[in-house]
C-alpha cells in the first residue's frame, strides 16, 4: 500500500511498549509494521487552574520507531463529558446491552461533539491528500462528519471494537439517529462479528431506510457506505515470542513450581462490568461446592486491571468482586491452600504468556465483549503437546470463531461450573484436538489479516461511489 496510514483512536500508546486494553495492543502491533501516524488523546487532563479551557488542547508530537504519535491534551471539562461521560457512561453500557447502567439524563453529548471537533481541527492540517484514515471505536463516531465539514475528502474507515446491539436497544439512546447518520460519513464500517454487522444493517434499514446497493454496500443520506465483519486477531508469532523470552519463561517456571500440586485456572480482564467477573466467581464457588474433587486442588488466579475508575458503575463492581473473593477464600480456603488469588493491578503483558502457559484452564466469561484478545493470547501461549482449555462465553465476539472452546452462558452458574469441571478433567487427546482447531483459527484470522482485509476494502471504496462527502450532522 503506497498511501500513508493515519490511525485515530482515543487511546494512543507507544507501540514499542506494552499496554492494557486490546485496542492499544492491536494497533501497536499493526503500526509497528506499517509505520504511519497515530493520533489521539495524550492521556493528560488539564485542570482549570492549569489553564485548561474547554475545547483547546495542546498537541504533542513524538516519533516512536516507525510511528509518529500525535496526541492532544484534554481539559477536565472535556474529558469528563467526552470520555467518562458520553463514551463510557452512555455508549459503552448501551452497546454492551446494559441500558440499566446508562446515564442518559446528562449534557455529556455537547462535550463528546466538542472533542470530536477538536480532534478534526487538530488532525486536518497534518493530513496529506492520499492518506488513508482509519478511525477506531465509539469515542469517535462523529469524527468523519466533523472532518468532512472541514473539507476533508480522504478515504475514512471506522472500526467498532465493541459490540453493536440490536436496533431496539440502540434506539434507547436519545439522539441515536444522529449517531448512525454520522456513521454514513465514513467510507467503510468494520464490526467485530457477523452478529454486530447484522444489527447495523437491521438498524440502517429499519430506522434510516437504507437501501442495499450491492454486496455489503448501504445507501442512505445521499451516501454509500460499505459495511463488513472483520474480527480482530493477535500477532501470534509476536505473542509466542514473548512466551519464549526471558520474562515469559521465568514466569512459566515460577508458576509451575508454585502450583506443582494444583491445577491452575486463570482470568485476565480489565475490571469492567461487561467482563462478568462476579458471575465468574459465583461459578467458581459453585464448582468448589458441587465438585469436591476440585477442593484443595483448583486455584484461580484472577487479574483485574483497574479501569475507568471515575465512572461509578466501575467502583460498584470492584466492591462486589472483592467481597466474593473474600467469601470464597473464607469458606473454602485451608491453611495451605487459597482457592482465589485476586490482584487488582495491571500485569505487564510480557509476563502473561508464562502465566497462561502454566494454566490448565482460562476463564474468559464476559457478559458481552466486542472480541476479547485474552482468549486468543491464551491459545497462542499453550504448549501444543499439553495444552490448557479455554472456557469461553458465548457472548464474546471471539465465540463466533473459537468454536473448539468450551462455550458457556455466564449467567448460568451451574452450567458454567460444570464446564469448568469438564475443562479441568479433559483428557489430553481432546485437549490437543481442541487446541489444534483453535490455533488454526487464530493463525488464519490474525492481526495482519484483520488489518490487511480492512484496508483492502477501504482502498477499493472510491470517492465517486461514496457520494457527496459533505454530510451535515
Ligand atoms: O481505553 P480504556 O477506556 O482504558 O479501555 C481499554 C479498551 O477497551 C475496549 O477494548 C475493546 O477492543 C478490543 C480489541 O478490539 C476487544 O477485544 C475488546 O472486546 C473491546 O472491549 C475499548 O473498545 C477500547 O477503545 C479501549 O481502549
Ligand atoms: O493486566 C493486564 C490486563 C490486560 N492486559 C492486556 O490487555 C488486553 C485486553 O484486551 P481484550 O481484548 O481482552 O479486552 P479489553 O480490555 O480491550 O476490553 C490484552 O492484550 C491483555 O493481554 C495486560 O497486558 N495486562
Amino acid at each position: 500500500m503506497s498511501s500513508r496510514l493515519v490511525v485515530v483512536s482515543n487511546r494512543v500508546a507507544d507501540p514499542r511498549k506494552t499496554a492494557a486494553g486490546g485496542l492499544a495492543v492491536a494497533l501497536g502491533d499493526v503500526l509497528n509494521k506499517t509505520g504511519g501516524l497515530w493520533f489521539g488523546w495524550s492521556g493528560k487532563v488539564i485542570e482549570a487552574e492549569q489553564g485548561g479551557v474547554a475545547g483547546e488542547g495542546e498537541v504533542h508530537t513524538h516519533q516512536a520507531g516507525a510511528v509518529k504519535l500525535v496526541t492532544v491534551d484534554l481539559s477536565r471539562e472535556d474529558h469528563d463529558a467526552y470520555y467518562a461521560g458520553y463514551s463510557n457512561g452512555v455508549l459503552w453500557p448501551v452497546f454492551h446491552y446494559r441500558l440499566d447502567l446508562a446515564d442518559f439524563d446528562t449534557g455529556y453529548i455537547a462535550g463528546y461533539r466538542r472533542v470530536n471537533q477538536l480532534f478534526a481541527r487538530k488532525l486536518l492540517p497534518l493530513l496529506q491528500p492520499d492518506d488513508i484514515i482509519w478511525v477506531h471505536d465509539y469515542h469517535l463516531i462523529p469524527l468523519a462528519a466533523e472532518l468532512r465539514a472541514l473539507g476533508c475528502a480522504n478515504r475514512i474507515g471506522f472500526f467498532l471494537h465493541i459490540p453493536l446491539p440490536p436496533p431496539l436497544i440502540l434506539a434507547a439512546i436519545p439522539g441515536h439517529d444522529w449517531l448512525i447518520r454520522a456513521l454514513f460519513s465514513f467510507d467503510l464500517l468494520g464490526f467485530q462479528s457477523k452478529a454486530d454487522l447484522g444489527h447495523f444493517t437491521a438498524y440502517a434499514q429499519a430506522e434510516a431506510h437504507a437501501q442495499n446497493v450491492g454486496e455489503g454496500r448501504w445507501r442512505a443520506f445521499n451516501r454509500t457506505v460499505h459495511a463488513g465483519a472483520f474480527p480482530i486477531g493477535i500477532d501470534v508469532d509476536e505473542f509466542q515470542g514473548l512466551a519464549q523470552a526471558k520474562e515469559g519463561l521465568d514466569m512459566y517456571v515460577r508458576m509451575k513450581e508454585e502450583y506443582s500440586r494444583r491445577k491452575l485456572l486463570v482470568g485476565v480482564d480489565r475490571l469492567d462490568y461487561s467482563k462478568g467477573l462476579p458471575q465468574r466467581m459465583r461459578a467458581f464457588r459453585e464448582l468448589l461446592a458441587s465438585y469436591p474433587d476440585t477442593r484443595d486442588s483448583a486455584t484461580l488466579i484472577q487479574i483485574a486491571s483497574p479501569s475507568r475508575e471515575d465512572v461509578s458503575a466501575y467502583s460498584d463492581i470492584l466492591h462486589e468482586l472483592e467481597s466474593l473473593c473474600g467469601s470464597i477464600n473464607g469458606n473454602f480456603g485451608e491453611l495451605d491452600w487459597m482457592p482465589v488469588r485476586y490482584m487488582h493491578r495491571t500485569v505487564a503483558r510480557a509476563r502473561l504468556p508464562g502465566l497462561y502457559r502454566a494454566s490448565r484452564v482460562a476463564l474468559v466469561t464476559p457478559l458481552r465483549d466486542g472480541m476479547n484478545l485474552v482468549a486468543k493470547e491464551f491459545i497462542a501461549a499453550q504448549d501444543p503437546e499439553d495444552p490448557g482449555v479455554l472456557v469461553l462465553s458465548r457472548f464474546a465476539g471471539a465465540a463466533e470463531q473459537l468454536r473448539d472452546a468450551l462455550l458457556v452462558n455466564p449467567y448460568d452458574t451451574a452450567g458454567t461450573a460444570a464446564a469448568i469441571h469438564m475443562a479441568l478433567m479433559m483428557p489430553l487427546e481432546e485437549r490437543r484436538e481442541r487446541h489444534q482447531g483453535l490455533m488454526n483459527s487464530i493463525r488464519r484470522y490474525d492481526v495482519h489479516w484483520w488489518c490487511d482485509s480492512f484496508l483492502e476494502v477501504l482502498g477499493e471504496a472510491s470517492a465517486e461511489e461514496s457520494g457527496t462527502p459533505w454530510l451535515r450532522l
